[in-house]
């Protein structure tokens, strides 16, 4: 039985990005408009649009790639871009980027003058199936992912897997581990599927229909919970342990894509699932050994030494209350339970499950 989940934010899955860019700006004529991108969307997606562009008078904001910029610097420069280029609460944001810009761009647009609309065009395949959608915006402080931030939604996101084409093969497994965690939170037939496809070299059809499934489920969560007070915490699976693994990893100056801290973090919450859901063993098994055929090993070695750390990152999720811990786990493959508690030493046990999957070799 497919389990019902239907897409209401308004996301336009498409394979005519720019017709569709250029019904939007029809609808904004007289407003002052900008375009943010970095500087791989500069040179590999943004020429798309440049016959449409150049007949609109638009501001262009360039950032740089990379993690260490979803700053809050790069926050302040949005915003003097904007006072220094006119923007009022009419004006109106394009952004063609991954989840990062995205991310920050519609902080900046979200909190300049109260609020500006924004628009997002999602080029990985990360930001397609999750970060473009659902309205988390934000930047990283202190160390911690995305410690700042507000939710708002976008005006709207325009998918176009056509994107996709000018992405390695890393950004695409990065954002299947999204597409993965849907699968695990709600419909197991869309994780068995997408475990049988090999998505770096699926076509473009075929993507958009797993793009819009993944979609469909992100959505359902959303809609239901758009500021995360309770169910949306199920679209956390996974990243209690992976935003540790992935801040840990980052302190050490090993950069993984976030997908990748992810596909990682739900191994061992997997795990976690069977120390405190009663997950099967044997399931546990199968889709962790699924999850490293795709994703491979720890960057670094992971030792005790570290764990204390590890569990401080852990300690400062957002999810938590007061001293709680709340991790999102499985009950069953495809069914969810929130605000699941677990103690310090059955944290380490998964984290040990993880470390045992994956054989690394590098010290720090
Ligand atoms: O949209 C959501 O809700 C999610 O939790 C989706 C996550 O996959 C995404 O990585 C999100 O940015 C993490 O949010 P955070 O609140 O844990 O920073």
């Amino acid at each position: 039985m497919i389990k019902e989940a239907k897409i209401q934010s308004d996301v336009i899955i498409t394979n005519q990005i720019v017709d569709e860019i250029r019904k939007l700006l029809k609808q904004y004529e007289n407003r002052s408009i900008f375009v943010f991108t970095d500087i791989n969307t500069t040179k590999f997606c943004l020429p798309i649009f440049s016959d449409l562009f150049k007949t609109y008078p638009i501001s262009y904001f360039e950032m740089e790639p990379g993690e260490e910029n979803k700053s809050m610097e790069t926050v302040v420069d949005m915003w003097n871009f904007f006072g220094d280029n006119g923007a009022d609460r009419k004006s109106l944001v394009i952004q063609i980027g991954g989840g990062l810009l995205t991310d920050i761009g519609g902080f900046a647009a979200s909190t300049f003058k109260r609020g500006m609309d924004f628009v997002n065009i999602p080029t990985t395949l990360l930001s397609q199936v999750d970060a473009s959608v659902g309205g988390k915006t934000g930047f990283n402080f202190n160390g911690l992912k995305n410690e700042i931030g507000v939710i708002r939604q976008p005006n709207r996101v325009f998918i176009d897997p056509i994107f996709l084409k000018t992405l390695e093969s890393n950004h695409i497994i990065s954002g299947y581990a999204e597409m993965l965690k849907h699968g695990f939170i709600f419909d197991k037939k869309h994780l068995d599927l997408l475990l049988q496809t090999d998505i770096v070299q699926i076509d473009s059809q075929d993507v958009s229909s797993l793009i819009k499934r993944s979609i469909e489920i992100k959505d359902h969560f959303v809609h239901i919970d758009p500021n995360e007070k309770g169910i949306r915490k199920a679209l956390n699976f996974g990243h209690t342990i992976g935003h540790s693994l992935e801040s840990f990893f980052i302190s050490n100056h090993v950069h993984p894509q976030h997908g990748y801290a992810v596909a990682w973090g739900m191994i061992a919450e997997l795990y976690l699932s069977y120390l405190r859901k009663e997950l099967p063993l044997s399931q546990v098994d199968h889709y962790s050994n699924e999850i490293i055929k795709h994703f491979g090993d720890l960057p670094i070695k992971i030792e005790k030494k570290h764990y204390d750390t590890l569990l401080q990152w852990i300690s400062k999720d957002k999810k938590n209350e007061g001293k709680k811990i709340n991790f999102t786990l499985l009950s069953e493959i495809g069914k969810y339970s929130i605000n699941e508690d677990a103690t310090q030493e059955e944290i380490l046990d998964s984290i040990e499950f993880l470390i045992q999957k994956t054989a690394n070799n590098d010290e720090i």
